[in-house]
Formats: C-alpha cells, structure tokens, sequence
C-alpha cells in the first residue's frame, strides 16, 4: 500500500531525513512518533507529493490518499456547518461533473454516520469541541473513500477522553474498511492498544517495525547515538535518556528525546 525506500530531505543544506525506509500493508495501523521539529510533518508532506525529496522514492501504489493536516484552526463564525466540511472534501481537486445531490447527501450522510458525527452534523462547524471537530475533519478526509489515510498529530490539544474516542474511531474505520492510517504523535502512549506497526522518527534517522521490535533500549539508543532507557510502567512507555549528574534526565542539552509523561 506505502513503500518508502531511502528517503533523504534536505532544508537549505541541514538534513531533516536520512535514509528512511518503510513499508505499510493494506489495512495496517501505524504510528509516526518523534518528538517537536524530528520531522513528522516533512515525512507525511513528502508522501503527499508536496515535498521532493533530495533521494529515494515514494510508491503508493496509485491510490486517492486522504490527509488530515496539523494545526487547523476553524474559525467560530464561519458560516459551515459540520455537514457542508465533509461535502467539500468530495470536491476536492476533482475536475469535471459534480455528483448529483441526493448522491451527494447520501454520501455525507453515511460518512458522518461512519464517524458518529450525526448528533451535530447541522451545527455550525466552529462551535463544536476538538474532538467533534478532528472527527469532522477525518470524515472530510475519507469522504472519497480513499484506502490511504494520513493524519498529522490529530490527537494534540484534544482533552484524554477525545484521544481515546478518536483513536478508537481511526481504528475501527481502518479495521472495518481496510484502511491504512499512518498518525503522527509525539505520545506513543494512547496508539499503543491499536499500533501494529510504529516508524520512529530521531536525528533525522527511522526505525521501524512493530512496537515490541522498536520500542526496546538498544533500538533506541543507536538510533539516537545515546543510551536510551524504555520504561514500561502500569502498561504506559517512558523513554528516557540516561545522563545528567543525578542520572536519569529527561531533557538533555535540549537533544531531541522523546518523552512521554506517565499520568
Ligand atoms: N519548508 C521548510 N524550510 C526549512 N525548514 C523546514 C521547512 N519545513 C520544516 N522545516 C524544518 O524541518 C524540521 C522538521 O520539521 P517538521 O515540521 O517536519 O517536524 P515535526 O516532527 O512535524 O515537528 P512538530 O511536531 O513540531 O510539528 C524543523 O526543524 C523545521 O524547522
């Protein structure tokens, strides 16, 4: 479904992406974890198209890709309603007839229903809490029913309760209808029921595989070039750079380390 083989990005001669490899098949559950500026974002934007990479290449088979971006902002006063975002993603860069409008609606209807958007589908779209609005935004992506599905940290600045209902969202939508999603995050934590397989992204470099292969100390610590500690506490993962003069030390000289907060 996504093959990436030797990927390498560059901004004005600083590399953000070195060699990354990795494989999706159709249907899979994916995390792209790294921590702020690791280069998440330049990874799905390169899958996208929307960035050339300086070598390697992208094959994703031909197929529609929806994308979820980071970050959006809706306005409270635009005059949307939850209903007519999902509508304007079956247009999208689509040239040509518009669909009749009963197939239209029929379609909306039944995306919002897939995202259990119903209950506020009339409401104007800038009212509605974070989480109803990334599950808007999710309908908005799959309304064309594409069978890949990129999303950039859609789980940042939702409350705990809209995480896991968005989590359990994607992953019923991704069981159910073969869908294969790659999620950014910098939390593995919440994606850690659903994951089948995680890209790790540090120091510009990847590591991939299922979790159990890539969330382990020694896969870790040669990716960052420093001995990195994974704690496994009440079924959550710490990873931790191990340093400092009081030993364990989260943040070290501001190194790019990951990590997840235990609540
Ligand atoms: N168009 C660009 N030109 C120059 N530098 C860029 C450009 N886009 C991204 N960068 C730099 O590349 C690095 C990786 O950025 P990117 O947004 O991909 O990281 P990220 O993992 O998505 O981070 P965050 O979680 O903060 O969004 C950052 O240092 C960023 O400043």
């Amino acid at each position: 479904m996504l093959t990436l083989s030797s990927i390498s990005v560059a901004f004005a001669g600083r590399t953000i992406l070195h060699n990354v490899d990795f494989t999706l098949a159709q249907g899979s559950f994916c995390g792209l974890i790294g921590s702020n500026g690791s280069g998440k974002t330049t990874l799905l934007r390169t899958i996208l198209g929307l960035v050339k990479p300086d070598r390697g290449t992208v094959d994703t088979g031909g197929h529609e890709i929806g994308y979820v971006p980071q970050k959006i902002q809706l306005d409270p006063f635009m005059p949307l309603r939850a209903r007519d975002v999902v509508a304007l993603g079956l247009d999208g860069n689509r040239f040509g007839l518009p669909l009749p409008s009963a197939a239209r609606r029929r379609t909306v209807d039944a995306m919002l229903t897939a995202v259990d958007a119903t209950g506020f589908a009339d409401r104007r779209v800038g009212d509605l809490s974070g989480g109803q609005q990334q599950r808007i935004m999710i309908a908005h992506a799959l309304v064309r029913r594409p069978k890949l599905l990129l999303l950039d940290e859609p789980l940042a600045n939702l409350d705990l309760r809209s995480v896991a209902e968005v989590v359990s969202l994607l992953h019923t939508l991704s069981f159910e209808q073969r869908i294969t999603v790659l999620l950014s995050a910098h939390d593995m934590n919440p994606l850690l029921p659903v994951m089948d397989r995680i890209v790790y992204l540090a120091n510009g470099s990847s590591v991939s595989g299922t979790v159990g292969e890539v969330v382990r100390g020694a896969v870790l610590s040669r990716l960052y070039g420093y001995h990195i500690d994974v704690i496994r506490v009440h079924g959550r993962v710490l990873v931790v750079a191990a340093g400092g003069e009081d030993g364990l030390d989260a943040d070290i000289a501001c190194e790019p380390v990951h990590v997840t907060q235990i609540r």
